[in-house]
């Protein structure tokens, strides 16, 4: 399958944090959330893949583009939504969105318009005057119309209330449905990963522990309560038990093993895609 992004052994120190080496590949067509404890290193591979950050070591490509390269094609064709942009501080909404349509040849300004009545924003007032949730918003509606082949969002939901991520949300879904679009995200919001995410790359402490199909990753984990007690040896796949509980990554091998054993089980059930990051960032 064709690929938006593509990271290759690609490392970055900085100060005593090393991150990588990264190999990432971000599938064309699809929605990729990078999830991971605070700290691992999202937002820097995000800015490395906008070339906003340099890697030591590594090749990186968007768009089938070097993004250190001498072309900065690629540039039209990816929006990215930082956490943080300091710039937009002294401008109203109305102001961000006129500049913003100007230089953007693909500006969608329906879209903007849809979002805008949507989210109630409020162009009037000064950029750094407002919540950060409403912040966010405004980002969020300056950055869609764009129409970008490749979106990419940092933490795009963090300071929303509830119905306000919804929307966001379902937003995203119609864009996607619009063309050939690629969403990366990083997020630490279950509701964008549930929702949104085709697949997962997961990252702890500058290491990438690797990228999953969301539904395979969620077949992996099982919980089963199993009737009696458990085999007073370690089931296979077995990742966590208590009494009569066992949580494995291997299901049909603890099925296997349970089953010759002469254990059965009242019930069985997926794990929350909460509680399987939580396992692969803490086991
Ligand atoms: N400009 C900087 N100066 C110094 N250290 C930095 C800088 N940018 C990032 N780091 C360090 O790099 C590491 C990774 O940070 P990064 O923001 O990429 O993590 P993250 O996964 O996005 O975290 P979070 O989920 O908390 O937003 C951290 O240890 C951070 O302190």
């Amino acid at each position: 399958m064709e690929c938006s992004a593509e990271m290759n052994q690609v490392k970055k120190k900085i100060d005593d944090f090393q991150l990588g080496p990264i190999d990432l590949d971000i599938q064309s067509g699809l929605i990729t959330a990078l999830v991971g404890s605070n700290g691992a290193g999202k937002s820097t591979v995000l800015k490395m893949l906008m070339n906003l950050v340099k890697q030591d070591e590594g090749t990186i490509t968007l768009l089938n583009e070097q993004v250190d390269g001498d072309s900065e094609e690629w540039k039209e064709k990816v929006a990215y939504l930082p956490q943080s942009f300091p710039g937009l501080v002294p401008f109203t909404g109305m102001e961000l969105k006129k500049l913003t349509s100007e230089w953007y040849p693909k500006w969608d300004e329906r879209l903007f318009n849809k979002i805008n009545k949507l989210f109630d924003l409020s162009l009037t007032k000064k950029f750094g005057k407002l919540s950060q949730g409403s912040q966010q918003k405004l980002k969020f509606a300056l950055t869609l119309p764009r129409n970008p082949n490749l979106l990419i969002l940092d933490e795009p939901t963090s300071h929303m209330d509830i119905p306000s991520k919804k929307l966001l949300i379902d937003l995203l879904v119609e864009w996607m449905e619009e063309g050939a679009r690629t969403i990366l995200l990083a997020t630490h919001q279950v509701e964008d990963i549930r929702k949104l995410a085709d697949y997962l790359v997961i990252m702890d402490k500058g290491r990438m522990l690797g990228s999953f199909e969301k539904e395979e990753l969620i077949a992996q984990y099982k919980q089963y309560w199993v009737k009696g007690s458990l085999p007073p040896v370690t089931v296979p796949g077995e990742i966590e038990r208590k009494e009569n509980m066992l949580v494995t990554k291997c299901p049909s091998q603890t099925e296997e093993f349970l089953k010759n054993r002469g254990v059965t089980w009242s019930t069985a059930k997926s794990l929350e895609l909460d509680e399987i990051i939580s396992i692969m960032l803490t086991k």
